[in-house]
């Protein structure tokens, strides 16, 4: 209801309402009755019938203890009975599809004022509707799926798919080719980079790790090696499903006993005595999306060292959730392959040449990760900031204590850092072959993956230490912030680990040492 519907009280008036059973408070002009609901209260009775809160003004009381969501469920809601007289509520929470305005929530570029070199009006166009449909379709769904675990519904896929949103989360190249996108805001030859880079961190605004890869984050970065080494008719049969959110894909390449270490991994795949099947024997642990994946794009171990191959769910294919420290709507899988075939013509690039496929595939899922993760970093400023303004402490906010500034200072410097790097990597990326990026890009993109997520555990332990209880409570004030805590080390993970990725940086960079450089 419109406030300007509601009854029109004096705030003397609303002071008489100040006993047990007759029990009024007003939050930012609204006027509500707790009269019944003080025994439903959560926080319990005695705080509502302190005298500062009782028939009084509780705004600032309220906001120091309950997030604005509070007052948007509709339970909630049916408790306003009326507004003050004369006034204006003017306080909100998140509003849908608009820029915050709340100081580095947003990239430099986003923010009114600056100026970037890397992104056209048409980008701003693109991110304005993106922005919409993540947070008028998907947000809804992320903050119910991670309630009740299942995975992403099939309605809001369905509505990606209207988009073309699935294809485009694949980057440029042939696989737009004759496709509308986003309803022609971008026309397929002009899609760069910095598109995915939009779709990729507005969807990361969710704040929810589990919905975010459970979203088809197995598709991300298990197609690529079909789109790229598949052959022209397994590509005809499988892509254009799975660009349609009718099928899904998962990559499967980690083992319980072998992890970035690919050529330790021991899932076999043998010819069949008459050449034309792989048989397939083994298991595979942590597989995001495995659970619900038709294919699987599967690193195996053969006669010729390691090659990639697709497999279809059917006989022998076993899949099983595992329990992990985020949500069971990513999917994370325990995959059994028993006596598994599968057409020779399933093999994804040369037989024996599996890690030239994996190693090409990296680059994009590690930077696909790096867009994710600088804006993540992000929303946990936002968050830090709000929570410091509206909680007090000794009277004044707690952002008037010198050491939550210099977490904040931390937070704010490396989530920069970051972003300013990636949009670096990007644009390089924008003006390279997909060759060149494998041979230029690589160490970098390590680097960045690495620095990243390292900035990112830095932020969430800061971040908590900044909530104190609440960032260690699953609900409340501190919600994001213990997820966020509690999900980061995925990203440490995912796509190569931490310190893994850094000496990959470096070993690259040895490699193009000059032979003749001297100190
Ligand atoms: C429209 C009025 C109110 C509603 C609908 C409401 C609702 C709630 C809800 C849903 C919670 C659980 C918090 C969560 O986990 O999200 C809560 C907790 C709490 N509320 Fe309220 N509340 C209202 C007003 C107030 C007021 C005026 C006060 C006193 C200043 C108050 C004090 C508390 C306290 C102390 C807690 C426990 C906070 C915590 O565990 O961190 N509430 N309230």
């Amino acid at each position: 209801m419109a406030s300007n519907e509601l009854r029109q009280l004096s705030r003397d008036e609303v002071a008489k309402h100040n006993t047990d059973d007759d029990l009024w408070i007003i939050i930012d002009a609204k006027v509500y009755n707790l009269s019944k609901f003080k025994g439903l209260h959560p926080g319990g009775i005695s705080v509502l019938l302190d005298p500062e809160v009782a028939g009084q003004d509780a705004t600032e009381a309220f906001f120091g203890l309950h997030r604005y969501e509070v007052l948007e469920k509709p339970q909630y809601q049916r408790l306003q009975i009326g507004a003050i007289e004369g006034e204006k509520s003017i306080i909100h929470g998140r509003i849908v599809g608009e820029l915050s305005q709340v100081p580095y929530a947003e990239p430099t570029w986003l923010t009114t004022g600056y100026h970037s070199p890397y992104y056209s009006e048409g980008h701003r166009k693109f991110q304005v509707a993106v922005r919409k449909f993540f947070d008028e379709v998907v947000h809804p769904d992320a903050l119910a799926r991670e309630e009740d675990g299942k995975r992403p519904s099939q309605s809001v896929i369905d509505r990606m798919t209207g988009l073309n949103m699935h294809a485009m989360r694949m980057g440029p190249g042939k696989h737009l080719q004759g496709r509308v996108l986003m309803n022609g805001l971008v026309k397929p030859e002009e899609f760069n980079y910095f598109h995915e880079l939009i779709i990729t961190q507005e969807f990361a605004r969710s704040s929810l790790r589990g919905y975010g890869d459970g979203l088809l984050g197995g598709k991300v970065i298990g197609l690529p090696p079909v789109l790229n080494f598949g052959s022209d008719e397994l590509k005809a049969r499988v892509v254009p499903e799975v660009l349609e959110g009718k099928k899904f894909i998962c990559l499967a390449i980690s083992e319980a006993q072998a992890g970035s270490d690919v050529m330790g991994l021991q899932t076999t795949a043998t010819k069949s005595e008459d050449g034309r099947e792989w048989i397939i024997n083994g298991s595979k642990k942590w597989i995001t999306n495995g659970t619900f994946a038709d294919y699987f794009t599967v690193g195996c171990k053969t006669d010729d060292g390691f090659t990639v191959i697709l497999v279809e769910r059917g006989p022998g294919v076993e899949t099983k959730q595992i329990k992990t420290s985020y949500s069971t709507t990513a999917g994370t899988a325990y995959i059994t392959f028993d006596n598994v075939r599968v057409p020779v013509g399933n093999t994804l690039g040369e037989e024996g040449g599996g890690i030239f496929v994996i190693l090409s595939n990296f680059n994009h899922e590690r930077w696909v990760m790096c867009c994710a993760s600088a804006r993540s970093q992000r929303g946990i400023i936002e968050e830090c900031l709000k929570w410091s303004t509206q909680r007090k402490v000794f009277g004044k906010p707690l952002h008037s204590q010198a050491v939550i500034r210099a977490k904040i200072a931390g937070m704010i410097s490396r989530a920069e850092s970051v972003q300013n790097w990636l949009e670096n990597i990007t644009y390089q990326m924008c003006n390279m072959s997909y060759k060149q990026q494998a041979s230029k890009l690589a160490g970098q993109i390590a680097f960045l993956k690495s620095y990243s997520t390292s900035c990112a555990q830095d932020t969430a332990r800061d971040a908590v230490q900044v909530f104190g209880g609440r960032g260690i409570t699953k609900t409340g004030m501190g919600k994001f912030i213990e997820h966020y805590h509690r999900t980061i080390p995925f990203d440490a993970l995912l796509g190569g680990a931490e310190d893994v990725l850094a000496d990959l940086g470096v070993r690259q960079a040895l490699r193009a040492m000059p032979k003749d450089a001297r100190l």
